[in-house]
């Protein structure tokens, strides 16, 4: 069993990949893809190996062509107690000096924190992400969730709280100033400052989370939200994700933007006319194309 919010008439494997520490599912009949936490042991704590796992399969999520968007859960109930988390963030048992450590024969020799690499594959993923929290979202996974596009909470089990001073570490990107772009400076460095619980409902009127849903429906409800957004134009969502990031994003924002109207611009007989004019060794032939206004 992957979850029991999961309903497998939904969703089907991914085979192309054999992951230990997430569950990377394709919508059977919603362009839409699953990727799950699945630690649940230990709430959906995230280690090196499940960092690198999230982000091949964000990878793979962005270059599939008919999936518009990508729900980012977690996996449960926990076998040992029964508790629900999307996740707890950085696994604290595998944290060393210079960042969170591979197991003796995986990965580098280095620690790692790469999790903000994942917030900034999120970001720039050119389809929406819907957090969809079915329990703790906590310290990296509250930053997480705060950077996703969307966030849908269970309104029975999803608990909001920031551990990172705690632990004495501190998301000084998405996890804070963006969050407080969303819900405002008292209201974030409170969440960082005093380290309160918020459960679903408190999370929504802070603004964090667009909708409460009982428990038993999460799963259901995310799927229709993806249907309803894959239902709409590619392009529009597409700049419209980047056209929000934009104004917080500066100039990378401004490239990414720029970069996807680049590829609009392609697709005219004005820019056919440059490229073929190179190709074909002479001068561009611009006259017919107007100067819009
Ligand atoms: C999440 C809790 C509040 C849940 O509490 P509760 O329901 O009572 O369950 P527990 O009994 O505490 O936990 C059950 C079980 O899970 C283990 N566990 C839980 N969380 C973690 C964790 N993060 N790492 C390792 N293990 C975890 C727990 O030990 C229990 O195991 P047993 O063997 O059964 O005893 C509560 O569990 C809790 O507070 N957890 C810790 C939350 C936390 O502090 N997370 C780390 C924050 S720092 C971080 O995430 C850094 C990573 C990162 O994203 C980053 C990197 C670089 C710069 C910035 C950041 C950033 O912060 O974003």
């Amino acid at each position: 069993m992957v979850s029991t919010l999961f309903d497998p008439d939904r969703w089907t494997p991914v085979r192309e990949f054999e992951f230990s520490d997430i569950t990377y599912h394709r919508g059977t009949d919603v362009g839409a893809v699953r990727i799950a936490f699945d630690r649940p042991e230990v709430r959906n704590a995230f280690r090196p190996q499940t960092v690198d796992e999230l982000s091949t399969a964000l990878e793979h999520a962005k270059r599939q062509t008919d999936v518009g968007a990508v729900l980012l859960t977690g996996n449960g109930p926990s076998p040992d107690d029964g508790g629900w988390a999307f996740s707890s963030g950085g696994d604290q048992a595998v944290r060393s000096e210079s960042g969170y450590e591979y197991g003796a024969d995986e990965g580098g020799s280095t620690g790692r924190l790469h999790i903000l690499e994942v917030q900034r594959q999120i970001r720039h993923l050119p389809k929406p992400v819907i957090a969809v929290v079915p329990g703790w979202a906590v310290g990296g996974g509250h930053s997480l969730h705060a950077v996703c596009d969307l966030t849908i909470a269970s309104e029975e089990e999803a608990t909001f709280k920031q551990t990172d001073p705690d632990v004495a570490s501190f998301d000084g990107g998405f996890g804070s100033a963006y969050l407080a772009r969303q819900i405002g400076q008292k209201r974030a460095r409170e969440i960082f400052f005093l380290g309160k619980t918020y459960d679903a409902a408190e999370a929504k009127a802070m603004g964090m989370v667009n909708e409460v849903v009982p428990h038993e429906a999460l799963e259901d409800r995310a799927i229709e939200m993806a249907e309803t957004i894959t239902k709409k134009s590619p392009t529009a969502i597409r700049m419209l994700k980047y056209a929000f990031n934009g104004v917080d994003d500066g100039l990378i924002g401004q490239q990414v933007f720029a970069g996807e109207a680049t590829r609009l611009a392609y697709m005219t007989d004005e820019a056919r006319e440059g490229r073929d004019a190179f190709l074909e060794d002479r001068e561009p032939e611009f006259e017919e194309f107007p100067w819009h206004y």
